[in-house]
């Protein structure tokens, strides 16, 4: 695994470190000493899959608050996805800020989360597949989100968005979410 930060402290990019032969090549894509030797969670809960029909498709922004905020590992094993993360930490200097990077069956890269950031992604081919670990079970009660379109956060998705559930169109924008105020911490 090749760990890279990303602008946003504590999330990371993580690639794969093929040992190529032959017949192919050999990676880990999940290993708990190299992540627990750079401070990273190691423990995971729940491993989830989605999949998604239509190209253009917003899933979030979505996070659990405490004591059930989760670290998430995040990763396409088929098609391509936009995925963005947004800073929710109480205090922190970036609060409000986004990131995000293209995760594909391709590229192999996953994104590594940390607690009290909400997440979401778009599609950016039909019939995607998203496999991820999460460092805390669901909780329904301790569901929250964010609306993929604020303004005051200006997430730039790829694509023009084309499908998001009924939730995720009802969510609020970060302003009037109460975030700030413990959300994830
Ligand atoms: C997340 C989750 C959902 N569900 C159920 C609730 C609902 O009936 C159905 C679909 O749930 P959702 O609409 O929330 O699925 P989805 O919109 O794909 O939610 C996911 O979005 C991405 C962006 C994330 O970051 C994830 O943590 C998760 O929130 O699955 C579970 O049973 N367990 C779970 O862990």
């Amino acid at each position: 695994m090749i760990l890279t930060p990303l602008t946003l402290n504590g999330a990371f990019r993580i690639d794969l470190d093929p040992h190529h032969d032959a017949r192919g090549f050999f990676a880990r894509q999940f290993c708990a000493a190299t992540l627990a030797s750079v401070g990273l969670n190691d423990h995971w809960v729940q491993g989830n899959t989605s999949v998604t029909e239509r190209q253009g498709t917003v899933r979030g922004l979505h996070f659990q608050s405490a004591p059930r905020a989760e670290v998430k590992m995040v990763r396409c094993v088929r098609g391509a996805i936009f995925d963005a993360i947004v800073d929710m930490r109480p205090g922190s200097a970036s609060f409000g800020n986004w990131t995000g990077l293209t995760l594909s069956a391709q590229n192999r890269t996953a994104i590594y989360v940390p607690q009290g950031f909400a997440h979401g992604f778009q599609t950016l081919e039909p019939d995607c597949e998203v496999m991820y670990l999460v460092s805390a079970p669901y909780s329904p009660l301790h569901e929250g989100g964010i609306h993929h379109a604020d303004p005051a956060i200006g997430i730039g998705w790829p694509l023009p968005v084309t499908g998001v559930s009924d939730r995720d169109q009802a969510l609020p924008a970060l302003a009037a979410s109460g975030a700030g105020s413990g959300a994830g911490s």
